[in-house]
C-alpha cells in the first residue's frame, strides 16, 4: 500500500471507490474515485448542477433521506464502507458533521443549540455540557463574542455568527470530519474571512471538505481541489497544481472562466 493510500485509512481519511448515484433514472454521479486526506481542506468546484453537493452528501449518507436515490460503489471511512447495511447512520453522522449554505440555528438559546447534539447522545451532566458548550464555541472562534449571552436566543446573532454557531454545533459531538456546503455564500466579506480563517485552523484537528463556487476561496484555503463536470470528477490534485497547471483542458477552461 502506498503512503498516500495508508493515510486515507487513518482516522478521518475517506476513500471513495466506483461511486455512482442515481436520482430515479437520472445519473448524478458517475464512477467517482478519490481519496480525501485527514488534516487537510479538500475543495469541490465545478459549474452549477455538476454534482458537488450530491457528492458531499454521499460522504455522510445525507442522500438516504431523498426518495428514489440509488447508490453503488463504496465510501470507506476508517476502513469501513459506510454503505454497509450494518452501519449505524446516527453514529456515522456524529463522526461526519455537516454545515449548510444557509446558517440554520435552532430557534432556541445559543447554549441549547450546542448542547442539543451531546444531549441526544446521552450527555446530561450540567458541568460536562457547560464545558462542551464553551469548548465548541471557542473551537468555532465565537466564544469571545457570545460568552455573556449564551442563554439568549441564537436567532439574535448576525448571519456570520450564526454560521460559526452551526460550526460549533457540529464540533460539539466530536466529529472527525466536517462537510461544508458553500458555507460562506450567504455571508458578507468580513464574515467570510472569519470562516475561512476558522476552516484553516479546524484542519489541524479535523478533515474538512468544502463545496464552493468561489474559486478564489478554493485556491486560498484548500490543500486539494477536485473539479466536477456533469457528474464526473474530471481532475483532482493539489490545489496549487490545479490552479496553476491543470492537466485537463476542461479544468483549465473552467478555472480561467471560459465556461460555467
Ligand atoms: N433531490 C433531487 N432529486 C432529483 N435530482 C436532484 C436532486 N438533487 C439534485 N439533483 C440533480 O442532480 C444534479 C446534481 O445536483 P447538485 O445539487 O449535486 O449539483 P451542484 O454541483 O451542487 O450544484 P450547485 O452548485 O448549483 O449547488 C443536478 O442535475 C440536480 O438537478
Amino acid at each position: 500500500m502506498s503512503n498516500e493510500a495508508a493515510r486515507t485509512g487513518e482516522l478521518g481519511g475517506i476513500s471513495v471507490r466506483d461511486l455512482n448515484l442515481y436520482y430515479g433514472e437520472s445519473q448524478a454521479l458517475k464512477n467517482v474515485n478519490m481519496d480525501i486526506y485527514p488534516n487537510e481542506i479538500t475543495a469541490f468546484i465545478g459549474p452549477s448542477g455538476c454534482g458537488k453537493s450530491t457528492f458531499l452528501k454521499t460522504l455522510n449518507r445525507m442522500n438516504d433521506l431523498v426518495d428514489g436515490v440509488k447508490i453503488t460503489g463504496e465510501v470507506c471511512i476508517g476502513g469501513q464502507n459506510i454503505y454497509d447495511p450494518r452501519v449505524d447512520v446516527t453514529l456515522l453522522r456524529k463522526a461526519v458533521g455537516m454545515v449548510f449554505q444557509k446558517p440554520n440555528p435552532f430557534p432556541m438559546s445559543i447554549y441549547d443549540n450546542i448542547a442539543y447534539g451531546p444531549r441526544c447522545h446521552g450527555i446530561k451532566g450540567r458541568r460536562q455540557l457547560d464545558a462542551i458548550v464553551e469548548e465548541s464555541l471557542r473551537g468555532a472562534a465565537l466564544w469571545e463574542e457570545v460568552k455573556d449571552r449564551v442563554k439568549k436566543s441564537a436567532m439574535g446573532l448576525s448571519g456570520g455568527q450564526q454560521q460559526r454557531l452551526c460550526i460549533a454545533r457540529a464540533l460539539a459531538v466530536q466529529p472527525d470530519i466536517l462537510l461544508m456546503d458553500e458555507p460562506t455564500s450567504a455571508l458578507d466579506p468580513i464574515s467570510t474571512m472569519k470562516i475561512e480563517e476558522l476552516m484553516s485552523s479546524l484542519k489541524e484537528r479535523y478533515t474538512v471538505v468544502i463545496v464552493t463556487h468561489n474559486m478564489q476561496q478554493a485556491s486560498r484555503i484548500s490543500d486539494r481541489t477536485a473539479f466536477f463536470l456533469l457528474g464526473e470528477m474530471v481532475e483532482y490534485g493539489e490545489t496549487e497544481q490545479i490552479f496553476s497547471m491543470p492537466r485537463d483542458k476542461k479544468t483549465e477552461e473552467y478555472i480561467t472562466g471560459r465556461f460555467g
